[in-house]
């Protein structure tokens, strides 16, 4: 609104299109000098403007209207400097958030369009790895950001549920399988078997040609073969949903390279007809060299497919049968070579929505481990960040005794730990895991902002008012109440920002600065005991700011704590 009046009588004066302008009004950092200023030289690449930009400046602040908005002007150098009135602003953004609460901050611009999030996408039999867990919450987040702006959202897990080396498990479950293990905890046991048939299949190759055979018998639809396969499926499935459950993460598919074996064929006869399948001695390959992608094996010379010819087909079949305006693979960046082949063959098979197509790609995690071993379960890693952080909690007796459920809370604290610590650097960085740092209550951690969040809440509990809607904010008149004010006044604009570059870093970030103007405003804006009007107005103020805070940490994937 500021900016926007202040490019409005900008462009009274210099004729220059006021939607331009707006692009030139910077937020300042020195709020002592001035709120918003506009660098004079940038105007001349909208038009040659005549004169010394000094000069200009000066010559143009004479001409500004004070008003309800803009309370003052000054140049510096080339700068023409704003002061607005903060009062207004305040209330302004204060009334926004009370009016749309949790709907504050987004548009509806996913109205009528559909967007599938393949994310997660576990292998059967191996470790759900730090790589998986990436892929789990950073989906998950854009799921819900796109959620919240109006996108009808598709989550899509595709489980790696599909070649040779499920034929080795079969084959090493007749030799060491145990149906009690398998039942406990499928994921597990079948990942003990895969290793152990792994290992002495290094002794004894024959054990990798009838690998090769059980599931080439599965390719052709051997019904004995596919019971087995589809036992440790279904039972992996269901133990993941536990995990997914415990992360706060659920999926409207599950599917897998297992279900797309029909659609192999026919997309295959395409490439075939589309005369881009080459010979290369038996086996089949696509060539891509002219895209520098070298040559893609899409069939093996036993007929047996791949993962990416399952990858063809599967992006077909969601495009027919599902049906998006934007479907996103969040895949780890090892997989940004494949994903460049799967892009360059859809593009050769003329397919027009293959640029709707994105792989959102993340980097490592490097150091994770527990006491257990190198091999790390993702549940291991929960199990452990809740013990830690129950150990932490337990430093504080009194407070540990007021917290009804305290597992469920070192639980939920645990898991904030985790996911803010993978979201607060960009996703294609790498990362050490440090326990240490990432259970922390002070410094950028998950806890710090669950902090916040209970803290917020206690102020609601004990402040000695009810929130009043309609509150007399002009009461808000410390520099601390304006300045968490305009940090929840950003909320809008860093959500647009997600949305482009869908970096949930962007937004924890963001939350950081909120949660430090919050800290400030804390220490000096006391509610409770306060005159009645002013007790109001400052609640309203913490509300609004709870308000954006817990937005956000569900669009992150948590669940805000009311008491920790
Ligand atoms: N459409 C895809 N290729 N998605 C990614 C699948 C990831 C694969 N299951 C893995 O763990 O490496």
């Amino acid at each position: 609104m500021f900016q926007e009046e202040i490019s409005k009588q900008l462009a009274g004066i210099t004729e220059i299109d006021a939607s331009k302008i707006l692009e030139c009004v910077e937020s300042t950092k020195n709020k002592e000098i001035a709120d918003f200023a506009v660098p004079v030289p940038k105007l001349n690449k909208f038009k040659k403007l005549v004169g010394k930009p000094d000069e200009l400046a000066a010559q143009f602040a004479s001409k500004i209207q004070l008003n309800d908005l803009i309370k003052d002007v000054s140049v510096s150098g080339t700068y023409l400097n704003f002061k607005i009135n903060r009062m207004v602003q305040v209330q302004n953004i204060l009334k926004e958030v009370i009016e749309k609460k949790e709907k504050y901050g987004f548009t509806n611009q996913g109205q009528g369009k559909k967007i599938i999030v393949e994310f997660s996408s576990p292998n059967i039999a191996k470790p759900f790895h730090a790589g998986h867990l990436r892929s789990t919450i950073i989906g998950n987040f854009m799921v819900q950001l796109f959620t919240n702006n109006g996108y009808q959202v598709v989550s899509m897990n595709y489980l790696g549920d599909w070649g040779k080396q499920y034929g080795l498990l079969a084959i090493g479950f007749e030799k060491h399988g145990n149906e009690q293990s398998l039942l406990e905890d499928p994921i597990k046991h079948l990942f003990e078997v895969y290793v152990k048939i792994n290992e002495e299949a290094e002794a004894d190759p024959t054990i990798h040609d009838k690998a090769r055979a059980y599931f080439k018998k599965m390719e052709d639809g051997d019904e004995e073969a596919l019971g087995v396969w589809k036992r440790f499926r279904d039972l992996s499935i269901e133990k993941y949903k536990g995990i997914y459950k415990r992360l706060n993460v659920s999926f409207d598919i599950y599917s897998g390279e297992s279900l797309v074996s029909d659609g192999m064929i026919v997309e295959y006869d395409k490439l075939e007809k589309m005369g881009l399948i080459e010979d290369s001695e038996g086996a089949k390959v696509i060539d891509l060299s002219k895209q520098k992608l070298g040559k893609v094996l899409v069939k093996k010379s036993d007929g047996s497919t791949l993962y990416i010819t399952r990858d063809i087909a599967a992006a077909f079949e969601r495009k027919v049968n599902i049906g998006f305006d934007h479907m996103y693979y969040v895949v780890a960046s090892q997989q940004d070579h494949h994903f460049r082949q799967l892009f360059a063959i859809l593009e050769k098979m003329n397919y027009d929505w293959k640029k709707d197509c994105t792989h959102i790609n993340y980097g490592l995690v490097k150091g994770m481990s527990t006491r257990k071993g190198t091999v790390v379960f993702l549940e291991d890693i929960l199990n452990e960040t809740k013990r830690k952080m129950l150990k932490t909690m337990q430093k504080n007796p009194e407070k540990f005794a007021e917290i009804e459920n305290p597992e469920e809370v070192a639980d939920i604290v645990g898991l904030s730990a985790v996911v803010i610590q993978d979201f607060n650097a960009k996703r294609n960085k790498d990362y050490d895991f440090n326990w240490k740092r990432m259970l922390t209550s002070e410094g950028d951690t998950g806890p710090y902002l669950q902090y916040a969040h209970a803290r917020l809440s206690s102020i609601e509990r004990k402040s000695g008012v009810e929130f009043n809607p309609n509150a007399d904010l002009s009461l808000l008149v410390e520099p601390q109440a304006f300045d968490l004010a305009i940090a929840v006044g950003r909320f809008p604009e860093v959500i647009q920002t997600t949305l482009n570059n869908l970096e949930p870093s962007t937004l924890t970030t963001y939350l950081f600065e909120l949660c430090r103007a919050f800290s400030s405003a804390y220490a000096e804006l006391t509610v409770k005991g306060q005159e009645k009007n002013v007790a109001e107005a400052r609640l309203a103020l913490f509300v609004a700011a709870k308000q954006v805070l817990n937005t956000s940490l569900k669009i992150l994937g948590l669940v805000p704590l009311e008491r920790m």
